[in-house]
């Protein structure tokens, strides 16, 4: 009989400053940002405020020192040197700008790519990058001086492009760390499209590190800036601060006061925007961030075998899902590793079917053969595997197409992962991560998937659902984590469930609650469920029928009744046993010596 769920209270959550306040609280980070406030409000309002034409020469009154006609004196061309100053803090900053832009424009795009997709692109473009860092940035910058004309433009979009292998490396390195991540996994077994996958999840992890190296190559673009000028390559006709102090050397003996003005305003600039990167950081860093511990779910396999169409393919309509003399394998130096061989299981709708085994038996492999979810390496020896009459595998080993499968994937078939906090972006609100998946793959309007979202965690035990929807994975326990994954599951009223080992990273208190609310929702929605653990007791509690599995095999399958009442192989006995001494078998269970199991690979 269900018993009725214990509705869970979400814990009260103390409101954590945001990035912004831990970054204005830090005085090296308000400091910087203060100076660059003053910079940037001078390069926007400084050609109106400037209270001389900073083009028109004088030449009566050339090296004035600082008076109250000239605040800051005038240079060898009678110029106002403070207007000098305004002007040209709008041109170093647009140039700066102009170079951080084209940095960020090509290295970040390229980085994502090769990190996320790998391949040939990934070769190509880590090619080009060693290639550009191997040139020497301020010889190419003399050569296009002297080719193309001394333009701060050109300069500087040529900075811009030998500064992107630093963003290409940056992302291409944190998208390989974050690609990996389970709640990456998750949200494509949600349904969640490569395009919307990049965007959120990928992109926000390497938002921060980007943004902290824009402002440290915005820095260092203006000093290269300076330099160029400084050795007499800028532009005349831009008045900015490196041509001003490249004038100020040249006057150095008469007016030694022309050089500090533009090296002062170029210090302190590239000094606040190098102080900004770092206290970014330090802000960033405060953040508390939630890391995967072990990666379970799997990437996508490269199809190399002929896809299938579904409707020329024969398939067994009967059950909602059938697998049939499934193989799987691992091609290796010395032949083929075969992980799962010929097994052979039904899962009608409204049943639930457990797969129990030691660790190691093949039950994740056999789960994920169904959701397509093998890693790329493993090969489908053998076998088919079809759901609701759509053929997945066919037996001549073509698949069911990536495109099709993704379509199934978090509408008709729902997965529960091991280990909850792992498939959860750190990054995201829960309301956030539920939503999503509801307009993105059930394309619910914003406003139904959060009224949606919010009953799903009612249905899930949750006594307040508000406050869970606005909380961040890490501010809610692990078996509160795993009720909000297995709202997402069922969030789309999938025909069939995968869930492996729902329970098993869970309190033993907590893993009784979700085992009800599994078998709650599993009669609420009807859905046909196929349940991997190593432990009888959730079989017991939970299944209808149970897969015995053992070295990729099958040792035993019945209905569970019979086989907790008499069952007829040594190894179930012995998983059975180890069940009633409360052990639990994620070692290889020794089975008595005088009675070998019969099934099992050699
Ligand atoms: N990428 C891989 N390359 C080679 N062998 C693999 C790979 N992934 C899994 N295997 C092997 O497949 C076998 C079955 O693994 P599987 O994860 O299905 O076991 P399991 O019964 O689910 O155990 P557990 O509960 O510990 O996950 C194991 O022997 C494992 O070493």
């Amino acid at each position: 009989m269900t018993e009725p769920l214990v509705p869970l209270r979400a814990p009260k959550i103390a409101a954590r400053p945001g990035i912004a306040h831990r970054l204005v609280t830090n005085p090296l980070g308000a400091a910087s940002l203060a100076v660059l406030a003053i910079v940037i409000l001078a390069g926007v309002v400084g050609p109106l405020i400037s209270p001389f034409d900073p083009t028109v020469a004088n030449l009566g009154d050339a090296l004035q020192l600082p008076g109250s006609e000239h605040l800051l004196g005038t240079d060898s061309a009678g110029r106002d040197v403070l207007s000098r100053l305004l002007t040209g803090a709008q041109s170093t900053l647009i140039a700066a700008a102009l170079a951080a832009v084209v940095a960020v424009g090509i290295g970040l795009p390229t980085g994502l790519m090769a990190g996320y997709f790998g391949g040939w692109f990934d070769s190509v473009a880590s090619w080009c990058t060693n290639v550009l860092m191997s040139l020497p940035a301020i010889i190419i910058l003399l050569a296009v001086s002297a080719a193309l004309g001394r333009s701060v433009w050109v300069s500087m979009t040529v900075f811009g492009v030998l500064m992107t292998p630093g963003f290409f490396r940056l992302t291409r390195t944190s998208v390989r760390a974050v690609r990996n991540e389970l709640y990456v996994d998750a949200a494509r077994v949600a349904g969640v499209g490569t395009a919307s996958i990049i965007g959120r999840h990928i992109l926000s992890v390497v938002r921060a590190p980007v943004i902290i190296q824009t402002s440290i190559v915005s820095g260092i673009a203006i000093a290269i800036q300076a330099g160029l000028e400084f050795l007499g390559l800028g532009d005349p006709l831009v008045s900015t601060w490196g041509v001003m102090l490249n004038e100020g050397f040249i006057n150095i003996y008469s007016s030694p006061l022309l050089a500090v003005w533009p090296a002062l305003a170029i210090s302190i600039t590239v000094g606040a925007f190098v102080i900004l990167g770092n206290a970014l950081r330090d802000a960033l860093e405060d953040a508390p961030k939630i890391r995967g511990v072990k990666r379970l779910a799997l990437s996508v396999p490269k199809t190399e075998a002929i896809v299938l169409d579904p409707k020329h393919a024969e398939v067994d309509s009967r059950h909602l899902l059938t697998v049939s003399g499934l193989g799987i394998g691992y091609p290796q130096a010395n032949g083929t590793k075969t992980v799962v061989s010929d097994v052979s299981f039904f899962v009608d709708r409204g049943e639930v079917l457990g797969i129990v085994g030691e660790s190691g038996s093949g039950k994740t492999q056999t789960a994920f053969s169904i959701l397509g979810l093998l890693p790329p390496e493993a090969r489908i020896t053998g076998g088919s595997i079809a759901f609701d009459g759509i053929p997945l595998v066919s037996a001549d080993g073509r698949r069911l197409s990536e495109g099709r499968l993704a379509a199934l994937r978090g509408k008709r078939i729902a997965y529960i992962p091991q280990e909850p906090m792992s498939n959860l972006d750190p990054n995201f609100t829960i309301g956030y991560q539920l939503v999503r998946p509801l307009v993105k793959v059930l394309g619910l309007s914003r406003t139904a998937a959060r009224a949606r979202a919010l009953e799903l965690l009612g249905i899930v035990g949750i006594t307040d659902p508000q406050r869970t929807f606005d909380a961040y994975p890490h501010e809610v326990s692990g078996g509160m984590a795993q009720r909000v994954l297995i709202a997402g599951a069922v969030s789309c009223n999938p025909d069939l469930l995968i869930a492996d080992e729902p329970t098993t990273a869970l309190d033993v208190t907590v893993q009784a609650e979700v085992l009800d609310l599994l078998r709650d929702l599993q009669s609420r929605f009807d859905m046909g469920v196929v349940l991997v653990t190593h432990n009888f007791g959730v079989i017991a509690d939970l299944a209808d029928r149970v897969v015995v599995m053992q070295n990729g095999v099958v040792v035993e399958t019945g209905d569970v009744r019979s086989i907790l009442r008499s069952p007829s192989e040594r190894y179930t006995q012995t998983l059975l046993g180890a069940m009633l001494e409360g052990k639990t078998p994620m070692t290889p269970l020794s089975v008595p010596d005088d009675e070998p199991v019969e099934a099992g690979l050699a």
